[in-house]
């Protein structure tokens, strides 16, 4: 008979079982006491948390195919048409050839690169708009994580529902992606006891869910309707476009099946997957930057020597900003936008550790906690980005030491595309504006977290930008 797995078997009363409470650090601390390898029993879920490299090392590399399921959670399985996204969708042929498809139009290298017009462009009109509402360095501090969110989602739109998509929705956008963000945050009753569900008819999460999913599946029939009329004119050529194409002559029925079942899914993998983590990726970074000053400086200096005068940088100059991008890595390992990844459920039984994993088991990745691991990082809490200069790019999903793009075969598959906009973004920033958050004295940045399936800070962060004089020609 195998060993029965440490851990706390029952969950305290308070930590992931609420919907306001955040998770990891509820399960950082139960780790210290269990191990890296714990067992938990979410209600009536059995569920294992992996909180090391090591144990994250010999579960994937052993046994990624067990560990390769997604469970049905309530919520996304509504906002999801039924599990047809790649994020959710369980494993086997159906999520195969979603993320084939997700992959190959949208995501590949060779697709990011195309989507450069639409970067630049977006990114042209942030730091125009922060111009005017920061016209000089008296100016009120303005919200950059609302204007962040604004550009990333657009790009994300604009590359897979193209140019025309604010008019099919692109105003409402903001309204509902918050409210999605809310509804997709922690666990409800009905995630840890199955045959609670009912109760979301009584609490309003129910409620709530339908109205998400009615206004986005309102937004996607919009899109697929201006495609359907020809009325999309997109350069690079958008997903739905690709789409449309590759069902060749029975074109149009495709389409219309197509938009009430991939199409309107892939949209929901873009909002939860894509735009929400790159836009926190840009903040955090702001944010650590913000409490650094010697690296905002080594920072600064590197992207301005590198685009001198011409006003902006444009996406050749980010070759030539190695420091920029240890300082993404850093701000993504102190503090990944998905710091349980997405969770896991076990396809079937395998042994880690020497202990039994029964097939249905939720599994969670510790990320923020593998990432901060004194064991593997020398003062893990200190934001250094020189920690990244020897070893040449990280290799993503062979680094256990370093995962918040997750593992295995169901890593993200977004990171070409959320590499691309987070650099031009910061280096631009960093670029164009000096920045400033107005504190009292004594008062520090905080980096207090709101809890949700992408983990923002709590409070926006508002800053003073001061307009650098070089900043005038924006491209
Ligand atoms: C900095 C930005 C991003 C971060 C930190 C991030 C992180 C993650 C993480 C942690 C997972 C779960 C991996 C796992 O379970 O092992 C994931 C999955 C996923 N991401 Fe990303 N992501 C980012 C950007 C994007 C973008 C821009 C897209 C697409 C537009 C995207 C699409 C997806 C999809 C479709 C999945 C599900 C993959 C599957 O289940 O097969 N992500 N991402």
């Amino acid at each position: 008979k195998r060993p029965r797995l440490p851990g706390p078997w029952r969950l305290p009363s308070s930590g992931t079982s609420t919907r306001s409470a955040n998770p990891h650090l509820t399960l950082r601390a139960l780790a210290e006491r269990h191990g890296p390898l714990m067992f938990l029993q979410l209600g009536s879920i059995p569920t294992v948390v992996i909180s090391s490299a090591h144990v994250a090392q010999e579960a994937f590399r052993a046994h990624d195919l067990a560990f390769a399921g997604r469970p049905a959670l309530y919520s996304v399985e509504r906002i999801s048409y039924g599990l047809r996204d790649v994020s959710f969708a369980p494993y086997g042929e159906y999520w195969r050839q979603a993320r084939k498809v997700f992959m190959v139009e949208l995501l590949s290298a060779k697709r990011v690169r195309s989507f450069r017009s639409v970067r630049e462009r977006e990114v042209a009109s942030l730091v125009a708009s922060i111009r005017r509402l920061a016209p000089s360095s008296s100016s009120s501090p303005i919200d950059l994580s609302r204007m962040v969110v604004s550009v990333t989602n657009a790009v994300t739109c604009r590359a897979a529902f193209g140019d025309r998509y604010e008019a099919a929705g692109g105003g409402r956008l903001h309204r509902v992606l918050e409210e999605m963000q809310s509804v997709l945050g922690g666990f409800c009753a009905g995630d840890i006891f199955p045959w609670l569900r009912w109760i979301h008819a009584l609490d309003g999460l129910r409620a709530r869910v339908e109205r998400v999913f009615g206004e986005l599946d309102d937004i996607y029939s919009q899109v697929i309707e201006e495609h359907l009329r020809g009325d999309c004119t997109s350069e690079h050529g958008d997903l739905v476009q690709v789409l449309l194409r590759l069902r060749g002559s029975n074109a149009e029925e495709h389409l219309r099946q197509y938009g009430s079942d991939q199409g309107t899914s892939h949209g929901t993998d873009i909002f939860t997957a894509g735009t929400e983590t790159s836009a926190a990726t840009i903040i955090w970074t702001m944010t650590e930057l913000l409490r650094n000053p010697r690296v905002m400086a080594r920072a600064q200096k590197e992207v301005r020597d590198a685009a001198g005068k011409k006003g902006a940088v444009e996406e050749t100059d980010l070759h030539d900003l190695p420091f920029l991008k240890w300082v993404i890595n850093e701000s993504l390992r102190l503090h990944p936008p998905a710091p349980l990844l997405l969770p896991r459920e076990t396809t079937e039984a395998c042994t880690v550790g020497g202990y039994e994993i029964p097939a249905g088991t939720r599994v969670f990745v510790n990320a923020k906690v593998i990432g901060t691991d004194p064991a593997n990082w020398s003062n893990p809490q200190e934001f250094r980005p020189e920690r990244f200069s020897s070893g040449g790019d990280v290799r993503w999903g062979e680094c256990f030491e370093f995962v918040p793009f997750g593992v295995g075969r169901r890593s993200c598959p977004g990171i070409n595309f959320a590499l691309a906009v987070v650099e031009l973004v910061l280096a631009n920033l960093l670029h164009c504006f000096d920045w400033e958050a107005r504190l009292g004295k004594g008062e520090e940045l905080d980096v207090e977290e709101a809890f949700g399936m992408v983990v923002h800070r709590k409070r926006p962060l508002c800053l003073v930008a001061k307009p650098y004089e070089y900043g005038k020609a924006i491209f």
